[in-house]
């Protein structure tokens, strides 16, 4: 079986969608943010803040390729691996993509007490939320070959949602 990456913005339940997805199909779950800072040896926020958002995603550049190129997991990729055309290359051709949508105003309600995601360290994060699905959503459905709308559901009916879309499209036979 070949890999699912979910792609969606900070918020959009990667990581929590795509561990129960990753027990219903019985592959390892592997979060891109996760070796990425296992590599650095420090958090992401931290990186950002010393060395800036261009060698942030250098490195994350890398880290997508390497796992593209490793064996098949769920995988859960950083809310901006989009952004660069060559990761999106390198995303389509790790597996099925998956872009789990949800609208800034949900994102918001999710992560209004968060202080780990360094893009929404700012003055107006509402508007930081707004800008960032304005330039991201095009990309996302550009990478995508299913695309799921988180706004309602709870995370188990996501998973389960996921499953049927993916099953309907032939994508869990390989
Ligand atoms: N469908 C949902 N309904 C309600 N809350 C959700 C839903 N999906 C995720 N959440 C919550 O929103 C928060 C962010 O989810 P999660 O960390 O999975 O997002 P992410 O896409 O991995 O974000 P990042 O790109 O920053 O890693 C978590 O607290 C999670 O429990
Ligand atoms: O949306 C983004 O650009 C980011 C999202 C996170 O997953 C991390 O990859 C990092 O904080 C950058
Ligand atoms: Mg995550």
């Amino acid at each position: 079986m070949r890999s699912l990456v979910l792609v969606g913005l900070p918020g959009s339940g990667k990581s929590t969608v795509g561990r129960g997805l990753a027990r219903r199909v019985g592959l390892p779950f592997t979060d891109s943010d996760h070796v990425i800072e296992q590599r650095l040896g420090c958090s992401i926020r931290d990186f950002f803040a010393r060395e800036g958002e261009s060698a942030f995603r250098d490195l994350e550049q890398q880290v997508l390729a390497d796992l593209a190129a490793g064996p098949a997991c769920v995988l859960a990729t950083g809310g901006g691996s989009v952004l660069r055309p060559a990761n999106r290359d390198t995303l389509r051709a790790a597996g099925h993509v998956v872009y789990l949508r949800a609208s800034p105003e949900e994102l918001w309600r999710r992560l209004r007490n968060d202080t780990k995601r360094p893009l929404l360290q700012v003055a107006d994060p509402q508007k930081a939320l707004r800008d960032l699905f304005a330039q991201r959503d095009p990309l996302y459905r550009e990478v995508a070959e299913f695309i799921v709308d988180t706004g309602r559901p709870s995370v188990s009916t996501l998973v389960n949602m996921v499953m049927m879309q993916l099953e309907l499209g032939g994508a869990l036979n390989g």
